[in-house]
């Protein structure tokens, strides 16, 4: 990054700094129509069992993913920061979520065994497999593994602010990703991204590698923004 874009960070971090600049489609991933229509009671239930059996597909792909990234925090970093804790807690949440995927969808008579992956997931899934190599410098993959997380927090939580329809039973669904706590756990880890984009932009300034890092984590982060508005355009199809 060059002087004036660290400067600029420096108010908000990197991460804000690339919202910033993507913004729009930063939005169409967390604005989607699929969740507006759960926002305004108007979802397709059709949808939504669509949704539920192809998102149990990638979140086990998900918590793979996951497990690559702990392990590189544990390589590449000391961990006096606690980096470390903060993806097992997210790993521990993944393993609720699955148990929770099982029950939610034996409630909505969605056959977990029988659901094949659409193509839009199966693109997702290879794309985060690619990421799961060694060879990725943990700073493009903790970007990745925020970005992944905030686009569910910030959709569902939209779901749950006042005055909106959203449908009883789709409630505790917006929950398990707009709630507090799982709000904290994805500052969490946003501070982490930010701190090692700063610190690869720092590394660039003093003539260390760097540049290749704070480039791959950014086109990496459009990307899932990307893959994130055709898994719920997916979604969305009745197909
Ligand atoms: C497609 C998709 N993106 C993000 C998440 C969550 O974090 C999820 N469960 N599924």
């Amino acid at each position: 990054m060059e002087g004036k874009a660290k400067e600029e960070a420096g108010k908000g971090g990197v991460i804000d700094t690339w919202l910033r600049k993507h913004r729009l489609i930063y939005i169409g991933a967390t604005r989607h129509p699929f969740i507006l229509a759960i926002r305004d009671g108007t979802v397709n239930y059709s949808s939504f069992k669509k949704w539920l059996g192809q998102d149990y597909i990638f979140v086990r792909e998900f918590v793979a993913f996951a497990a690559s990234v702990l392990v590189k925090a544990w390589k590449e970093s000391d961990d006096s920061k606690g980096d470390t804790e903060v993806i097992l807690g997210g790993m521990a949440g993944l393993h609720d979520e699955i148990a929770w995927f099982k029950k939610e969808a034996s409630k909505w008579g969605v056959e977990l065994s029988e659901t094949v992956p659409q193509k839009a997931n199966q693109v997702y899934c290879r794309f985060l497999e690619s990421l799961m190599s060694p060879e990725v410098d943990y700073t493009v993959a903790i970007t990745v593994f925020w970005a992944i997380e905030a686009v569910y927090q910030e959709s569902f939580a939209h779901c749950l602010e006042p005055d909106t329809n959203t449908p009883p039973e789709l409630q505790e669904v917006c929950q398990r990703w707009g709630n507090d706590g799982f709000g904290q756990y994805c500052h969490s880890l946003k501070k982490i991204a930010n701190r090692l984009l700063e610190k690869a932009s720092d590394d660039l300034i003093m003539g260390k590698a760097g540049d290749d890092v704070l480039k791959k984590a950014e086109v990496e982060l459009i990307r899932v923004l990307e893959h994130e508005v055709e898994f719920w355009n997916m979604s969305r199809g009745t197909a």
